[in-house]
């Protein structure tokens, strides 16, 4: 099977569907769950430098088989390693991690302190043959226009928290009218119980024979969203994929829309939430 794909502003076609690596162990798991994922279909996975995975990452695709240019990669750059000289090291080393020559789309994985100085060596690195696609990750509508009229290049996505429950209205008006696709990151609300026992979700899980997961991505997917559900079990991981042989209808897209309730689990507006992150992720703790 071929993934569907969606056309960035740069013309790169992007997989709508990918494979999510965030909270997977670098103790053969990742490698493992990427494995399973490329022989199901996916050739799209997301992973950052702070997921402490890229190594298994880049050895299952190096492993796999498939040709380089038939999978996508994105990675992310960690906020410690912002600003020009910082970034432009923090990229060589992600490559060197993957163990490939090149990154399709890279991302600044946490809007805070030096972000232009890291957007332009991602231009640099694009510039380069480095990386082939960039953007950003967790711009709420005020972080975007704080930065992104600062950059010389408009990013090709924004990686945002995305699920039924918050379908992020407001900036999904600012990134249409830029022609930036939104990616969504926990699609399935980091499977969210309350979420997938939604009535209108068991009711049309029903209706199509599809579970609740499925129902989900397929109407994020409908919406002209691009989603990497993660998850270490490989029935799990076939199912998620398995979601384009039914069309929801334009009501049951509408019904849908009204399980959003404005608000995610992560506010990227709130006050202390670099210092919380640097406390969580110290991407240079084994330097
Ligand atoms: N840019 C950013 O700041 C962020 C980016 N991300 C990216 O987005 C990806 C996806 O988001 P993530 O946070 O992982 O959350 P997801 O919404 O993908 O949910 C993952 C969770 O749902 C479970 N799950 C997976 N499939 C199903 C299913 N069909 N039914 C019920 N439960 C299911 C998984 O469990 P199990 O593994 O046991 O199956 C796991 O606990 C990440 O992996 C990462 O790549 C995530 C967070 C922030
Ligand atoms: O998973 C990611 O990519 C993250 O950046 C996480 O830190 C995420 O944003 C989070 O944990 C917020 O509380």
């Amino acid at each position: 099977m071929t993934t569907p794909t969606i056309q960035l502003n740069d013309g790169h076609q992007i997989p709508a569907i990918g494979f999510g690596t965030f909270q997977i162990p670098d103790d053969g798991t990742t490698y493992q769950a990427v494995k399973d994922a490329l022989a199901a279909g996916y050739r799209h996975i997301d992973t950052a430098v702070a997921y402490f995975n890229e190594d298994e990452v880049g050895r299952a695709v190096r492993n796999s088989g498939i040709p380089r240019d038939q999978i996508w990669i994105t990675s992310k750059l960690w906020l410690q390693d912002f600003g020009y000289e910082a970034a432009s090291r923090a990229i060589d080393k992600s490559l060197q991690q993957l163990g490939l020559d090149y990154i399709d789309l890279y991302l600044i994985h946490q809007p805070y302190g030096d972000v232009p100085g890291a957007w332009r060596a991602m231009e640099d690195a694009k510039k380069a043959g480095k990386l082939k696609s960039i953007g950003v990750s967790n711009m709420t509508p005020k972080i975007w226009n704080q930065f992104v009229p600062q950059f010389t290049t408009m990013p090709s996505v924004d990686q945002v928290e995305f699920n039924p429950y918050f379908q992020q209205t407001e900036l999904r008006a600012i990134l249409k009218a830029h022609d930036v696709k939104l990616e969504a990151w926990a699609p399935l609300g980091q499977g969210n119980q309350d979420l997938m026992h939604e009535p209108v979700i068991t009711q049309l899980a029903e209706k199509y024979g599809k579970n609740a997961g499925q129902i989900i991505l397929r109407f994020e997917n409908q919406e002209g969203i691009v989603v990497f559900p993660k998850s270490v079990h490989e029935a799990r991981i076939k199912s998620n994929l398995d979601i384009f042989d039914f069309d929801l209808t334009a009501d049951e897209v509408a019904q849908l829309r009204t399980l959003d309730k404005g608000q995610g689990q992560h506010d990227p507006d709130a006050p202390g939430v670099k210092e919380m992150l640097l406390g969580a992720f110290d991407v240079h703790a084994n330097d």
